[in-house]
């Protein structure tokens, strides 16, 4: 660690691990409801449980980037954080903001617009929190020495404030509604997200493999186009059944095929870089988790997305545990691999530990990786079996989810396999190993 300032991604890294846990242990609920359906109904029904499962998801994420964001901003600037203490008073407007909006969710009061269903006082706060964060991490990077990975990092992280937005533009208009609310939805994940993991590997890839920066660059330049000239249009595969032209069937399939290839980039990239580096560096757990994000984020967002993304496929699957299988695994082939990928980087350093739990940690990668590729397997097994059976036999949704039970005990095992996994990962960075480090 060389700038002081850094440590306080310590505060974000801590932050969003404990969110981690929370949030896997949320989504075992929402899998044991799926099992046993009468199941906390009147005390904690299955709305509320998904609300705070995919929610707790988001706001880890985005608490993960940070971290990372004041971990590397300072490294790559050559200079101190603008304000450390803004740094520290945001963490805690953050953490404890998002503590509100769950204690607001579990009394029922919520918004109902997935994935936005903060209270207004909720969205509010949020972007306030924003603003800080970004006005210190502009002022760090306007100071200092500018280079692309802090460049790419601030415009993601901008994208994601400015689309955040449309959470507030709510129409009446059900079209409207549905068009905008993917702006948030989709924008981040095929959009600006993108740009933040493109900007972490690079970084990970300059320190671990000790290639050029000047190479680094240049693949994080064609990854940046390719995700842009992909995901803005891509958008469209989600507007061929709101009520939206017909014209959008042919853009969606077209520009959503083509997002696979940023996704392919980022796996060539990084494997290439392993390759031409030379440096041999002791962090062998960052560099597994930073090589399985490329992998997995290709296979989760890349494959399962391009199962269902053409309209003709799309027309059938819709809706279905087609689209939680794809979900889960590009969700957590992206942003949960990528935030742990720099934390296992970062964390070894921002505590001042040499030895730490290196094998513990690669141990807490297959676990959950596996885990949650057999959970993606089930669930594309059973979206398989609900396509068939109720959108081409027609047959009704509750006589089809009947059928589905035995699905839906295997992802409820590996989930309880997925949650294991977490903890291992959360003890093995945050308490002090035994293993020498080289
Ligand atoms: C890091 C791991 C995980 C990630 C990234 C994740 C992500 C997500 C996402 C994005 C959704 C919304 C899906 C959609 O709208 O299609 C979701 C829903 C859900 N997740 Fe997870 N999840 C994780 C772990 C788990 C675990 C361990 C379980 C336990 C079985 C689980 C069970 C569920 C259930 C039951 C739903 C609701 C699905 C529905 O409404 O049909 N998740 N999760
Ligand atoms: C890391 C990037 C990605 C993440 C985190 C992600 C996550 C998700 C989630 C959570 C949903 C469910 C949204 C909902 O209905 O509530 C979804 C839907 C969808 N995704 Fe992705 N996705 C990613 C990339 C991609 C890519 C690259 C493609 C295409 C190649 C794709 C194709 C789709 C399609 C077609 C749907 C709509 C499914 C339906 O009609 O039910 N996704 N995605
Ligand atoms: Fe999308």
């Amino acid at each position: 660690m060389k700038y002081q300032s850094q440590k306080v991604a310590l505060y974000y890294f801590t932050g969003a691990l404990v969110l981690f846990v929370a949030q896997v242990l949320f989504g075992l609920l929402a899998g044991a409801v799926y099992v046993a359906p009468n199941m906390l109904a009147d005390v904690l029904p299955f709305n509320v449980i998904r609300m705070v499962h995919t929610n707790a998801l988001i706001v880890w994420l985005l608490m993960g980037f940070m971290g990372a964001a004041y971990y590397l901003v300072p490294e790559e600037a050559e200079t101190e954080l603008h304000s450390t203490k803004l740094a520290i008073i945001q963490f805690w407007a953050f953490f404890l903001g998002a503590a509100a909006i769950v204690v607001s969710y579990l009394l029922g009061n919520h918004g109902g617009r997935e994935f936005l269903e903060q209270p207004l006082w909720g969205k509010i706060a949020i972007v306030i929190v924003a603003l800080i964060f970004l006005f210190n991490l502009t002022m760090t990077v306007l100071k200092g020495r500018k280079t692309a990975v802090s460049l790419v990092l601030l415009v993601g992280l901008w994208g994601v404030a400015v689309f955040f937005l449309f959470a507030f533009y709510n129409p009446v208009n059900l079209v409207l509604d549905k068009m905008f609310w993917w702006w948030v939805v989709h924008l981040w994940v095929e959009g600006v997200w993108e740009l933040i993991m493109a900007s972490i590997l690079a970084f990970l890839m300059i320190k671990l493999t000790g290639v050029d920066r000047e190479v680094v660059e240049k693949w994080l330049y064609l990854i940046v186009s390719l995700t842009l000239f992909t995901g803005i249009l891509g958008t469209g595969h989600h507007y061929y059944w709101i009520g939206t032209p017909g014209y959008w069937q042919w853009i969606g399939s077209i520009f959503s095929t083509l997002e696979v290839v940023p996704f392919f980039a980022m796996v060539v990239f990084t494997f290439y870089m392993v390759y031409k580096g030379g440096r041999d560096h002791p962090n062998k757990a960052a560099l597994l988790w930073a090589l399985g994000c490329a992998v997995m984020a290709f296979f989760g967002a890349g494959v399962w997305g391009f199962l269902h993304t053409l309209s003709g496929v799309n027309y059938y699957t819709h809706g279905t545990q087609i689209t939680a299988a794809h979900g889960h695994l590009a969700f957590y082939g992206a942003y949960v691999m990528v935030n742990i990928a720099i934390m296992t980087y970062a964390l070894p350093n921002l505590l001042g530990r040499s030895p730490y739990n290196q094998m513990l940690n690669m141990w807490g990668f297959w676990i959950t990786t596996s885990a949650v590729s057999f959970m993606t397997f089930v669930l594309t097994f059973a979206g398989t079996v609900q396509t068939h059976l109720q959108r081409v036999l027609g047959e009704g949704f509750m006589d089809v989810q009947d059928q589905l039970g035995l699905f839906y005990m295997m992802r409820l095992g590996s989930g309880a396999v997925v949650v294991l996994g977490a903890i291992i990962i959360v003890v093995s960075l945050l308490l002090p190993g035994k293993e020498k480090q080289a």
